[in-house]
């Protein structure tokens, strides 16, 4: 199993006794890629900065890849997830005045076994990012390629897990097509869990396991009323 989720309590410091997360049981396994839904305000970036280490669970179990993120420290998740967990957010995060391989190779240089710097190259190549782009600074890059170099930043560590937030909220249709397109190809050569999190109901046909997060938290029952 590469998620497993058991008790799983999460606030927020601020209301303390009010659990934004509350998650009995949940899992996913090995190459499974699964397509997470839900209304606003349900919890889905906050299960997604629980998983990926970036807030600490409350109270509960969260085991990636065989290891216990409740148990860890916050320095021991950052270093877990420098090295196990690709992220690829709406707004893509890159620095803006790295170039597209710089941004790529500082991903590497962060995780302990990180990819090398061919690596970034030809995998920046593999996404469709000209060579003639890899030295222009990202700010300079168009929304849909910078979509790809954080792709790249996210896959050049080869990881376990790979998390994605409203990935194709910039893009228009046929971008967003190429994109999931460009995806699914890359993940069928590098079996990586995935947890795509989106509100466009036409690209859950790329998913074979599809998600409410109305059904797996149960802090939402006010919610999955309306
Ligand atoms: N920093 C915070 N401090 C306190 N409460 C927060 C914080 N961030 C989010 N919340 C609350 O946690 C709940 C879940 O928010 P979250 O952002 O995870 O939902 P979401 O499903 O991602 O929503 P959206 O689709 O609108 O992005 C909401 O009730 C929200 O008000």
């Amino acid at each position: 199993m590469s998620i497993v989720i058991h008790e799983l309590l999460f606030s927020y410091p601020e209301q303390a006794q009010t659990p934004v997360l509350n998650i009995p049981q949940w899992s996913a396994h090995g190459a499974e890629h699964v397509f997470l839904q839900g209304p606003s305000g349900s919890g889905k970036t906050t299960l997604i900065n629980v998983l990926n280490g970036t807030f600490p669970v409350t109270q509960g179990q969260l085991e990636i890849c065989g290891q216990r993120l409740d148990k860890m420290s916050a320095r021991q998740r950052d270093k877990f997830r420098a090295n196990h967990i690709g992220c690829v957010f709406q707004q893509f995060n890159l620095v803006p005045y790295l170039s597209a391989l710089e941004n790529v190779r500082l991903a590497a240089y962060f995780a302990s076994n990180g990819g090398s710097g061919q690596l970034a190259e030809s995998l920046l190549d593999d996404l469709g990012i000209p060579t003639s782009l890899l030295h222009q600074a990202s700010q300079q890059l168009s929304v849909g390629q910078q979509q790809r170099v954080a792709i790249a930043r996210a896959l050049i560590n080869r990881p376990a897990l790979l998390i994605m937030d409203e990935p194709t909220s910039a893009l228009d249709k046929k971008n967003r097509d190429q994109f999931m397109t460009l995806l699914m190809a890359m993940l069928a050569e590098h079996p990586t869990t995935l947890i795509f999190v989106s509100h466009e109901d036409d690209l859950a046909s790329h998913f074979v396991r599809h998600e409410s997060i109305l059904d797996i938290n149960q802090a939402t029952e006010e919610l999955s009323c309306f």
